[in-house]
């Protein structure tokens, strides 16, 4: 929507992310997680303002390092989407194109993406389409008579194609049932041991805890703790008060819901922006938090208060 001052969707994130690791991002819905995953591809609007940067180190095969902050419309398109970072859209059927099967968009991807000669398009499509648990009887249809479950796959297939070191997968087991979700939690755990990076996007903690190797929480638009998966999920737990409430309130956990809702982000309380909800709160919140030790928060649960 035109008019209106900017609104800070995401604000001072900072990470890195190595080959043969997934960093998962967890965090209430909308508190920046896919413009977050947009920037990274250099898919945010055109009116999106941007500061800092996002660099893609160099490859083994000579690619140079890139800012995708920086770098050209061009260049993203002929050099970093599909081949350099591989999406795993949030609305998989919104972003096949509705008019073509997913054949020929399987098809299309694999030639432009591998060089593959024509003659092999049909097979390697296929085997595409297989690696994401795509059914080959299913490829002569058109998005709109896929199921959500079988246009998750398919986005994920199309994603995988290009072998692309780097994978953003926003929400990828989201509407998928229980075996899927199974599947392609493997799939993608399979291509983060094969050496690629992965960012993973949920809500699904559940298949955080399967996938991820560290654990980012984003709460509006900030990281408020990056920490292993196994210290999150653990006997230890989460330190910031945030967290901790993420994870109690899972169905397996305590099933006890966050009381409260986040901010709107173009109101955004002064200080610590959880501090509303929060049960240790005290006057020394009304600062901005530093993130430091991969924490900001004032008031952190203190290492042993889960033993
Ligand atoms: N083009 C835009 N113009 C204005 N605000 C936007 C735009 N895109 C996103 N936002 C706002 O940025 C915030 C973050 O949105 P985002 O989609 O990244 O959340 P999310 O964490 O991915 O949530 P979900 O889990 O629901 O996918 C939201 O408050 C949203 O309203
Ligand atoms: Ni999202």
């Amino acid at each position: 929507m035109a008019g209106g001052p900017p609104v800070a969707a995401v604000t001072d994130v900072s990470f890195t992310l190595g080959a043969g690791e997934c960093l998962a991002l967890v965090g209430e819905s909308g508190c920046g997680k896919s413009v977050l995953a947009a920037a990274l591809l250099g898919l945010l609007p055109g009116n999106a303002l941007t500061r800092g940067s996002a660099v893609l180190a160099p490859t083994g095969d000579g690619a140079p390092a890139v800012d995708v902050l920086a770098a050209s419309e061009a260049e993203l398109a002929r050099t970093v989407r599909g081949r350099r970072v591989g999406l795993v859209p949030q609305s998989p059927a919104a972003h096949l194109t509705p008019v073509r099967t997913v054949r020929a968009q399987m098809e299309e991807t694999v030639r432009e993406l591998t060089g593959t000669p024509r003659r092999e398009l049909r097979a390697a499509a296929e085997a595409a389409a297989a690696r994401a648990a795509f059914p080959a009887g299913h490829l002569d249809r058109h998005p709109h008579q896929l199921s959500g479950g079988l246009a998750q796959r398919a986005a994920l297939a199309l994603a995988l194609v290009g072998g692309a070191p780097l994978l953003v997968a926003d929400e990828p087991t989201t509407g998928l049932d229980r075996d899927l979700v199974e599947h392609t939690a493997a799939e993608l755990r399979r291509q983060v041991d094969a050496g690629n990076g992965l960012l993973a996007i949920t809500h699904d903690l559940n298949a955080a805890e399967r996938i991820a190797d560290r654990v980012a929480v984003m709460y509006a638009g900030r990281i408020v703790e990056l920490t292993d998966a196994a210290a999150f999920f653990g006997p230890r737990g989460p330190r910031h008060p945030y967290a901790r409430g993420l994870l109690a309130a899972l169905p397996e956990r305590e099933f006890a819901p966050l009381p409260g809702l986040p901010p709107e982000l173009d109101a955004l309380p002064g200080g610590c922006t959880f501090a509303p909800r929060c049960p240790h709160a005290t006057e020394r919140c009304a600062r901005q938090p530093e993130f430091t030790g991969g924490l900001a928060c004032h008031h952190p649960e203190r290492e042993a208060a889960r033993a």
